[in-house]
């Protein structure tokens, strides 16, 4: 360690302002901003958001320093009044501070939710509901349709039903449960002042942002005690068809009482986790499937390309399964090739260092959060020839996975805090990608040419396309 007569060495910093420090420079895109700020401050810069220190690592080396090498250190995650408030004071996996608590959540989450046996258990869920998704596209061919509607609707299903063992739009408080995740993910997209500023916190009362958030945890609350009452009694009549899947809440009224974990689950931490997995699992995946589709209807080329590949393989067949999936090499370089590009979460998800800790040449103190910019280390060009360029090629013959093992790809992040759900997502969008592309040609509505789609992005928990993908579908006769 540096000693005390040594001088510390800070990362370069972009001039601030008194009290917002550089949240000017965020702009509406901040990870398009800080990928600009970068190129003139370089891959790790010290920038303050009010009074808080943040770094932001837009390079391989400085990603793979906080996530590998010194990955203990940064598995924190900052405080965020937002979090607290709605995850029963963080008591989710994703916003739990670093300790034994959240050791004990992400333990349960990874063994007992999101195995590769779990997920495997669920294969009946995504098949029925991708299935679905194919007859709502056919209903619609003679028209435009919102494709963002019909991917978004299959994912919130897929995760509404390993969730909590049935759609939430069942019954009838559908529609209300509908809008109130929708503003859930709002929330959690909102820039919070107060975490930043602590003493402009009372801006949040006069804004209406804390009664919004009172509001929405109130009535998730109510929503998730009456899931979870009714499968408590669903579960003592032993009302399980044959074969049928345990949904997550399931799991996790099972494993409650600590036998087989070593520690009970409070009935607040249950609830927290099953929030969770709507808020991770929902607009990320459906955001993926509509960037893909969009990158694909720009390249006619590369659209061709995988569809060779699909109905190759699933000449002769109804329907692709997953069983199909293992030899599309294509379809899954054209998927590395759209989180390359278009990461749902450019900015990961800020930790915070829990101690001093050497980061690069630079000296960091504790309390210090980092962030990095996947979007800008997707478009670096000493890691990417023509990074500009959609071309799923570059993935054919490389080993390169998201999995969190190659810091030039990190879209679900990497290390301790690294997202647990990539088996599930993953598996999620390839096969809904591979039966679209089996069943249908798709093109843009007259008029609108490939070249001419407007790529503007939306900034939220999950960045998607400002406006939402229309296609026309044609379906093929098989
Ligand atoms: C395309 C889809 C998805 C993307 C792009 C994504 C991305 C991410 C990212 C970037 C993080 C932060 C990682 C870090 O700090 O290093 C994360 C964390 C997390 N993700 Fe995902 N995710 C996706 C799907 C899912 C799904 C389907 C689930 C569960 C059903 C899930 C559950 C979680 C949880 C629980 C965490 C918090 C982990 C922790 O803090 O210990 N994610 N995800």
């Amino acid at each position: 360690s540096p000693s005390n007569t040594q001088k510390r060495l800070s990362p370069p910093s972009p001039r601030k302002l008194p009290i917002i420090g550089n949240l000017h420079q965020l702009g509406s895109l901040p990870h398009r901003s800080l990928h600009k700020l970068s190129k003139k401050y370089g891959p790790l810069m010290l920038l303050h958001f009010g009074s808080k220190p943040v770094l932001i690592a837009s390079s391989v080396n400085a990603a793979r320093d906080i996530m590998k090498t010194h990955d203990l250190v940064w598995s924190n995650r900052p405080k965020s009044s937002m979090a607290d408030g709605l995850f029963y004071g963080s008591k989710d996996v994703a916003f739990s501070p670093y300790g034994e608590y959240w050791r004990q959540v992400r333990s349960v989450t990874v063994l007992h939710l999101l195995s590769n046996k779990r997920v495997q258990s669920y294969r009946h869920v995504r098949e029925e509901e991708t299935s679905n998704m194919i007859d709502k596209i056919r209903q619609q061919c003679d028209s435009v349709i919102d494709l963002r509607d019909v991917l978004s609707c299959m994912t919130n299903n897929i995760i509404s039903r390993v969730n909590i063992g049935r759609t939430y739009n069942e019954g009838e408080s559908g529609i209300a449960v509908k809008a109130l995740l929708e503003e859930l993910l709002v929330l959690l997209g909102t820039f919070n002042i107060g975490d930043y500023i602590p003493w402009l916190k009372w801006i949040n009362k006069i804004n209406g942002l804390d009664s919004r958030v009172k509001k929405v945890a109130k009535d998730l609350d109510a929503f998730l005690e009456s899931v979870i009452e009714e499968r408590v009694i669903r579960n003592k009549k032993a009302e399980y068809s044959a074969g049928e899947a345990k949904g997550f809440v399931d799991v996790l009224l099972e494993i409650q009482n600590g036998k087989e974990t070593g520690f009970p689950l409070q009935r607040d931490s249950l609830k927290a986790i099953l929030l969770d997995a709507f808020v991770a699992g929902t607009d990320s995946t459906y955001t993926v499937l509509e960037w893909t589709m969009t990158e694909l209807l720009r390249h006619p080329r590369v659209m061709k390309k995988l569809e060779d590949e699909v109905r190759e393989l699933g000449q002769g067949k109804t329907e692709i399964t997953e069983d199909d999936l293992g030899n599309m090499h294509y379809l899954k370089a054209v998927i590395k090739e759209s989180l390359r590009l278009h990461a749902p979460v450019p900015l990961l998800a800020a930790r915070e260092s829990m101690e001093e800790v050497k980061l690069l040449e630079y000296d960091i103190p504790a309390r210090t959060q980092a962030m990095i910019n996947v979007w800008a280390i997707g478009r670096d060009p000493l890691l990417w020839e023509n990074p500009e360029e959609f071309r799923p090629e570059r993935f054919l013959n490389s080993d390169i996975d998201v999995k969190g093992l190659n810091f030039e790809l990190i879209p679900f992040g990497a290390g301790r805090r690294g997202c647990p759900g990539i088996p599930f997502a993953i598996m999620v969008i390839e096969v809904a990608l591979a039966k679209i592309v089996h069943k249908f040609n798709f093109a843009l509505p007259k008029g609108i040419k490939g070249e001419d789609l407007d790529m503007t992005e939306c900034n939220g928990l999950a960045v998607r396309r400002k406006l939402p993908l229309f296609v026309v579908a044609t379906p093929l006769s098989s």
